[in-house]
């Protein structure tokens, strides 16, 4: 229990810390930071989907906060007619996530923690496990393919069915890699990890 507790407490320590080294980056900083790890993304991408068929489905993310920003690499994708979904809070189910499909017909509208998402449309949900790919904001990483993320456990909650580390893409700046995150049973594992600097892959 007091184990627990000391883990939950270094968890949230490493957040705040962060949180706020990422939200720290002049803009400057952080659109060449951007640029550079878009470049490594779309890199890794080419790799993954090799045969260039064009009904590969990649999830990403709409930043806040500070976080990384794949939002060169959303409009790259969907130029080349890859279809990209977004992560939706789930409307009944406690802290997890629906995916759905983001095209330039999508409404944005913001969720309770002010970050865009796709207004909620039964027909543009997709299963989880149609999905080929999820690039995840991380809050910090290890170089194990651990994740920290933003605490609330949604993508811990809504991947875990799915079980399959080598779909999971983490995106971060990589001054928000630390030498250890504590990891707890529950906890999923990336199978690639994509900063300015880097791609590593953990399969
Ligand atoms: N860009 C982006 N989209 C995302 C996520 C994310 O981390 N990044 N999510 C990944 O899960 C989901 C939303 N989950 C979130 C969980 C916590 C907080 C957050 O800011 N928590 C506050 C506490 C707020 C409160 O308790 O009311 C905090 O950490 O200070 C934000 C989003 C779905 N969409
Ligand atoms: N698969 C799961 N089933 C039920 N509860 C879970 C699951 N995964 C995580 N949780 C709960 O969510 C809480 C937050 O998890 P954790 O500290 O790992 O967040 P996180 O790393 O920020 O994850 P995420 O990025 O997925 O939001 C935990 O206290 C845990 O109780």
């Amino acid at each position: 229990m007091r184990q627990q507790t000391n883990l939950n407490y270094n968890k949230a320590n490493f957040r705040k810390i962060l949180k706020a080294k990422r939200l720290s980056l002049d803009d400057t900083s952080r659109n060449l930071l951007n640029h550079r790890a878009n470049l490594q993304l779309i890199e890794l991408l080419n790799e993954l989907l090799i045969n260039h068929r064009n009904d590969y489905k990649i999830a990403l993310f709409l930043a806040f906060n500070g976080e990384i920003d794949p939002y060169c690499t959303i409009q790259h994708l969907q130029k080349n007619n890859v279809s990209v979904y977004l992560p939706i809070i789930h409307p009944f189910s406690k802290k997890t996530l629906l995916f759905q499909k983001f095209d330039k017909n999508t409404t944005l509208i913001k969720n309770k923690f002010g970050i865009l998402e796709p207004k909620l449309d039964l027909r543009a949900i997709t299963p989880l496990d149609q999905i080929n790919y999820f690039v995840m904001p991380l809050t910090g990483f290890d170089l194990k393919g651990n994740r920290l993320g933003m605490g609330g456990g949604f993508y811990d909650r809504t991947l875990c069915h799915l079980n399959d580390s080598a779909k999971l893409i983490g995106f971060a700046y990589s001054l928000q890699q630390l030498d250890t995150i504590p990891t707890e049973p529950w906890d999923i594992s990336l199978g690639y990890i994509v900063t300015e600097l880097n791609r590593y892959c953990f399969i």
